[in-house]
């Protein structure tokens, strides 16, 4: 043989060699790209829901929801390999199967009748699990709401054995207890499902040995042929045995996904955030209220508590102060006038210089406005669109107002001062970051409620009327009447309708 025809099944084998490595390279990093594309793109979708979902939807979703989403968004990272390893144990079955047949069309169909009833009881065993699966990450949501209750209520809990003892061991406890039982009995279901169908199997083999050369006059060659056949086929079918409890969780997982998904916005109440704020933005001659009406309801639908008809003006450059019981609609007033909540009926609506509108319901309503709520979050991270530094004037000038300066350290990182402050120096931080923001309208819930009474006292007779005399419209919650004749005009709340609306120079001057 000439030594070029030698070496040629070498060459072959090289090239063989060469082809199923980089074949199996691309498939793997196919595979790779795959599973991260379908966990990370899932988060980003669940991100992208949250971005565009409103106020109300978002609160009546709840934030365990959302970590349990994150979740699921996670076992989806299984399904590139579920779906490979599917793939060829089913490619082998088939042709298994297909050998048996052509090999003997009585002994395949056999086989394949056998395979078809371990298939139903384990499709009908495995529907048990499905809904122990749906159980435990229902048990999942539960335990996020008593981690939310433990890490938010740790102080509280320390102070009462009481509540500690009930939140641990009539919640935490039987939850994660009844989870255990879950999580084990599933593992259980799918353990003995697997075992059945491997000893299956053996009996299969054992009726093909002993059975099939007397029940239908097996040849040897066919014996042969059925029992290798038989034992290649244990391993993949193995394969799709074990691959169940993974699709089955992967299904629940969707099925949940696409709940979340409908839970966390439709189209209707979808929120488009603009990418930039309005480049110019004139301050409004005043935000009206016409008209406007909002329901809380129940579970069962029925209205629990209804603010409005609410018909008012709130004129640029005033100062008005909110006042009224507790329930009386004003945290729920403060909600529709950010835009926050959309009314249920009327409107809500800036009236510009030009004769223009603009309706809380349009995307660049809010950049009007900078509110501070009862109680404000400072973020961990710098969000804003201005960094801060020790040179940053405007910064300084209002932390020596809020009489911060001694007090606030500044992070360079993140070009923002550390919150590692107390209750009413946090509402005070909270107070310059919203004037950094600079926005026309300032809306306070109940602002100087932790403030100390001198401070309290500068801030409704200087600090206030100051900020009306730089051209600002201020709206404040309060319950501090001592200091109601510093305002241009204060409205009370009474079970939902503004019960009294006072001018204040009209009182003055009489
Ligand atoms: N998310 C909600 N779902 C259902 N009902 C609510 C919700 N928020 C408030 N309510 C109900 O609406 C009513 C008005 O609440 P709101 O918070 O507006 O009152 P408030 O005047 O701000 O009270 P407070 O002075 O105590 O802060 C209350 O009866 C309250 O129970």
């Amino acid at each position: 043989m000439p030594p070029i025809l030698a070496k040629a099944p070498a060459v072959v084998y090289a090239g063989i060699l060469f082809v199923s490595i980089m074949s199996s390279n691309l498939f793997q990093r196919y595979i790779i790209r795959l599973t991260n594309d379908l966990r990370f793109e899932m988060e980003l979708k669940i991100l992208a829901k949250l971005k565009s979902s409103s106020y109300e939807r978002f609160e009546k979703l709840g934030n365990e929801k959302v970590f349990t989403a994150m979740g699921d968004a996670r076992e989806l990272a299984d399904v590139p390999e579920v779906l490979m390893n599917t793939f060829n144990a089913v490619v082998i079955v088939v042709c298994c199967l297909g050998y048996l047949f052509w090999t003997s069309l009585i002994g395949g169909s056999m086989i394949l009748l056998i395979m078809a009833v371990l298939l139903v009881v384990y499709l009908y065993r495995n529907k048990q699990a499905e809904r122990d699966i749906n159980a435990l990450r229902d048990l999942q949501d539960k335990y996020f709401i008593y981690l939310n209750d433990l890490l938010h209520g740790y102080k509280e809990l320390r102070m009462s054995a009481g509540k500690t003892n009930k939140l641990f061991d009539n919640h935490f406890f039987p939850n994660r207890r009844e989870g255990k039982k879950l999580a084990t009995g599933i593992a259980i279901r799918y353990m003995s499902n697997e075992l059945t169908g491997k000893y299956s199997w053996y009996i299969v083999l054992g009726v093909v040995i002993f059975g099939l050369p007397t029940l239908i006059g097996f040849r040897n060659v066919q014996l042969l042929a059925f029992i290798s056949t038989i034992l290649y086929l244990i391993g993949p079918v193995a394969v799709l045995v074990t691959l169940v409890p993974t699709i089955t969780r992967v299904k629940v997982a969707v099925s949940r996904l696409n709940r979340f998904e409908q839970q966390m916005n439709t189209e209707l109440d979808k929120e488009e955030v603009p990418a930039t704020p309005a480049t110019t933005i004139h301050p409004a001659e005043r935000i009206r209220f016409e008209d406007v009406r909002y329901n809380y309801t129940d579970e069962d639908g029925n209205t629990a508590f209804s603010l409005g008809p609410l018909n008012l003006d709130i004129e640029k450059g005033k100062l008005m102060f909110v006042t009224g019981g507790n329930g009386s609609g004003k945290s729920t007033f403060v909600n529709l006038i950010t835009g926050l909540y959309k009314p249920e009926s009327g409107r809500v609506f800036l009236c510009m210089a030009d004769g223009s509108e603009i309706s809380s319901e349009e995307p660049h309503y809010r950049d009007h406005l900078s509110v501070i709520f009862t109680i404000p979050y400072l973020f961990n991270e710098n969000y804003y669109d201005f960094t801060i530094d020790e040179k940053h004037a405007p910064f300084k000038h209002l932390s020596e107002i809020m009489q911060l300066d001694s007090v606030l350290r500044l992070d360079a990182k993140k070009g923002m001062a550390d919150k590692n402050l107390s209750k009413g120096q946090q509402k005070r931080l909270a107070m310059i970051y919203s004037l950094l923001e600079a926005k026309s309208i300032l809306i306070l819930d109940e602002w100087a409620a932790e403030q100390d009474p001198e401070f309290r006292s500068y801030f409704y007779r200087k600090f206030l009327p100051g900020l009306i005399k730089d051209g600002k419209t201020v709206v404040a919650i309060t319950h501090d009447d001592a200091y109601f004749k510093y305002a241009d005009t204060v409205v009370k709340f009474d079970y939902g309708n503004i019960s009294s609306t006072t001018e204040i120079d009209l009182v003055l001057n009489n």
